[in-house]
């Protein structure tokens, strides 16, 4: 897949199929749109092409607003879609300018003149230009004049659920991590840089591997006991490594805030079983399998370790099943 970042030096393509959307997550439905790329593509002997945005379009749009939490950084963005075999990912500059094209322009200036599509596959919901004006509609109208035709993608429909980006992400922030991940297609994931904790896990014989976010905008799940899997980026790894599924380790995590400590701050902890190393500093990545448990506040540092030591027992069950 070529990555192509600059809109005045693109390709000619040759008979580009085209597709527009962020993609946050390349979840079931996004990678049903993309089948579809690929395939007409295939058929008429021409080019796949997906067009994205950077920075998401609603950060944009509303600057003020910090709830937004992504399910991919751009660069696990850009990993996930060339597992799915695409030719080319256009990724625009998306800003106020570019937002606040009328949705005729858009389509003239933007889709037209910079890609000459032959076919553009869309989603059924997708709005484009100017206050969201544009859509499939208005797309078909011009289709003619244009020389290009329109292809519509049904929702996808997962346990009588529309999958959606929205959807995961709420479900991811309810600690109800197998449904998003069957919404997604794959088990959720995060990476960060393993930093310095209390020093309190080895005292109670479950060191544990804080993890800092390699990225403040990336979605963490909601607090709670997860099982999950574990893999260390190779050192000096750059933190957007894919599951491989060799290397991963079994491991159960823990996302909040301490409240048998009365922390404050929330922490993302890893506990890898059957495993000692020094790895401060080093990336790591955790899939997400189950989730186990909320957070509790426990009488003693005992009580803790007791249930900790159940929820190792119950992760490792989890992960082998
Ligand atoms: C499997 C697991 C479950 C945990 N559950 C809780 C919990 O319910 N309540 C809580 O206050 N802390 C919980 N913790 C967090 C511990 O308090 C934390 O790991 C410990 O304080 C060590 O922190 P440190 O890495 O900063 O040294 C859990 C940790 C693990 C690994
Ligand atoms: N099984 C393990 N799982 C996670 N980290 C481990 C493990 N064994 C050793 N470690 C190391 O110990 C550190 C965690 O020990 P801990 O006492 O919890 O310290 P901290 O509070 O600094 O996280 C990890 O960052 C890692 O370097």
């Amino acid at each position: 897949m070529l990555v192509h970042r600059d809109l005045d030096h693109l390709p000619a393509f040759q008979r580009a199929v085209l597709t527009i959307g962020t993609f946050d997550g390349v979840h079931c439905g996004h990678r049903q749109v993309i089948r579809q790329l690929r395939e007409t593509a295939a058929a008429c002997n021409g080019e796949s092409v997906i067009i994205t945005f950077e920075p998401h379009p609603r950060e944009v749009l509303f600057p003020g607003n910090n709830d937004l939490h992504l399910l991919n950084t751009l660069d696990e963005k850009i990993r996930l879609l060339e597992q799915q075999g695409v030719d080319h990912l256009v990724i625009v500059p998306f800003t106020n300018a570019f937002s606040s094209q009328p949705a005729a322009a858009y389509i003239e200036d933007f889709l037209v003149r910079r890609f000459c599509p032959y076919r553009i596959i869309i989603g059924y919901d997708h709005h484009f230009g100017h206050q969201r004006q544009g859509n499939i509609g208005l797309l078909r109208e011009v289709e003619a004049r244009y020389g290009f035709r329109v292809v519509e993608i049904p929702p996808q429909v997962v346990h009588h659920l529309t999958v959606s980006s929205t959807k995961i992400r709420e479900h991811l922030e309810a600690g109800h991590v197998a449904l998003a991940n069957e919404l997604l297609g794959y088990d959720y994931f995060l990476s960060g840089t393993v930093v310095h904790g209390d020093r309190r896990g080895r005292e109670l014989g479950y060191p544990t591997a804080n993890i800092r976010p390699a990225d403040k905008r990336k979605l963490i799940p909601g607090s709670g006991i997860y099982a999950v899997r574990a893999r260390l980026d190779p050192a000096g790894g750059d933190g957007s490594a894919l599951p491989e599924a060799s290397s991963w380790l079994p491991a159960v995590m823990s996302i909040g805030y301490r409240p048998t400590f009365n922390g404050t701050d929330l922490r993302v902890e890893v506990h890898i079983f059957d495993f000692s190393a020094d790895i401060y500093d080093r990336m790591l990545t955790v899939s997400l399998c189950d989730f186990i448990r909320p957070e509790l506040k426990f009488e003693n540092a005992e009580a803790l370790v007791r249930q900790i030591e159940q929820d190792a027992q119950t992760a490792r069950e989890m992960l082998i099943r």
